[in-house]
């Protein structure tokens, strides 16, 4: 279905702004922002009706910035959040700085979001879960396998909640852990009231090792709600607990195992010879290097809204590229759905 548009300078058009919307988090100078390209393209392969935020610290460099607009990402530039003072040894250094992904409960003029990694690839529309029930956060189990677990009461006695029949829980180590969610990817209402609650709270929180994702599975164990795991599959999951995963159904795989962030592939550490693990990494490698998804190829060869349902992105599409050439949209006849 066309749009018909009558184009003047005289005023331009203050269109609703979209309630819903992806979120990913960039920081840093370094090679993760492909990763947010590889997501951006990934979304748009799959059609999804969404736009998709980039919430990125100030140590992204204008170029790294400009690469994510070009793919037609919303950039916000948000501040560090920073844990208290404590000698918490994270279980990678680096993962100080992903407390500041709390900024994203502050993007209030969406009401609700799909947060996901920068190493996360969306390979199924996945647009349905924004219609789940309000007031509930939803996210996937993630798994105590990994050494990275190494420190854990879980890890030391072999048990995981994805076999709890395996292992039991001893009753001497207390109540059983409660569902603990991968912070990869959630789905979450923006609120301000919340945020500020987050920032507050975090200040009389001791940091531990897996950060901000320990933080957010201790402030949201009350209303957390487990998905299946073919909305983030956690890679370890492959070798750790493949009687859980059907592979070819995964719509959202996280490439988190050590080795597998795909821009960085070089098959040699452990698990990562594994053919679904390359077959994986290509899927990936297909996408970011696709240039027919490229946001201005898409813009240029017109492919506007088919549907009623797609007619906001195509909309997004058409004004974000009549407002980059500088042109102006004073008003947009969209003909009755009739
Ligand atoms: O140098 C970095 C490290 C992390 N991140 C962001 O923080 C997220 C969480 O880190 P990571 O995915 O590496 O953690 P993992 O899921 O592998 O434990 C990444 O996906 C990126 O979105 C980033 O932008 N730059
Ligand atoms: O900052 C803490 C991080 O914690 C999570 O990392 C993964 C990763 O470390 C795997 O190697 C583990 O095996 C897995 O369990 C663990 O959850 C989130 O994916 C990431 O976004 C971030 O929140
Ligand atoms: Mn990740």
């Amino acid at each position: 279905m066309a749009l018909n548009i009558t184009t003047t300078k005289a005023a331009t058009i203050t269109a609703k702004a979209p309630e819903r919307a992806y979120v990913t988090f960039l920081a840093g100078n370094g090679d993760y922002v492909k990763g947010v390209v590889g997501l951006a393209k990934g979304l748009r392969k799959v059609n999804s009706k969404y736009p998709l935020v980039v919430a990125l610290l100030p140590d992204v460099p204008e170029d790294h910035r400009k690469i994510l607009v070009d793919q037609g990402c919303i950039i916000r530039q948000i501040e560090p959040v920073y844990p208290p003072e404590n000698q918490t040894q994270f279980a990678m250094a680096y993962y100080v700085i992903n407390y500041s992904k709390l900024r994203i409960w502050e993007f209030v003029e969406y009401s609700k979001m799909i947060y996901l990694d920068g190493d996360i690839q969306v390979f199924d529309n996945i647009d349905h879960l924004f219609d789940m029930e309000d007031g509930y956060f939803y996210a996937v189990m993630d798994c105590f396998c990994e050494k990275t677990w190494s420190h854990t009461p879980q890890y030391k006695i072999g048990y995981c909640q994805q076999c709890p029949d395996k292992v039991q829980w001893p009753s001497q180590l207390g109540p059983k852990p409660p569902l603990y969610f991968n912070a990869g990817m959630f789905v979450y209402e923006p609120s301000l009231s919340t945020y500020e609650d987050l920032l507050t709270t975090l200040k009389v929180t001791p940091p531990t090792p897996f950060a901000e994702q320990d933080y957010l599975n201790m402030y949201f164990k009350d209303i957390y709600r487990p998905i299946p795991p073919i909305y983030n599959l956690v890679m370890a999951m492959l070798w750790r607990h493949p009687e859980n995963i059907e592979l070819d159904k995964a719509k959202v795989v996280h490439y988190c195992a050590a080795g597998s962030k795909p821009w960085r592939y070089t098959g040699k550490e452990d698990n990562m010879d594994r053919e679904d693990i390359k077959t994986l990494v290509a899927k990936w490698w297909e996408i970011y290097d696709d240039e027919s998804l490229d946001y201005n190829n898409v813009v240029a060869s017109g492919q506007a809204a088919e549907t009623d349902g797609d007619k906001q992105s195509g909309l997004q599409l058409l004004l974000a590229a009549l407002s980059k050439a500088g042109g102006f949209v004073h008003r947009i006849n969209a003909p009755s759905a009739a």
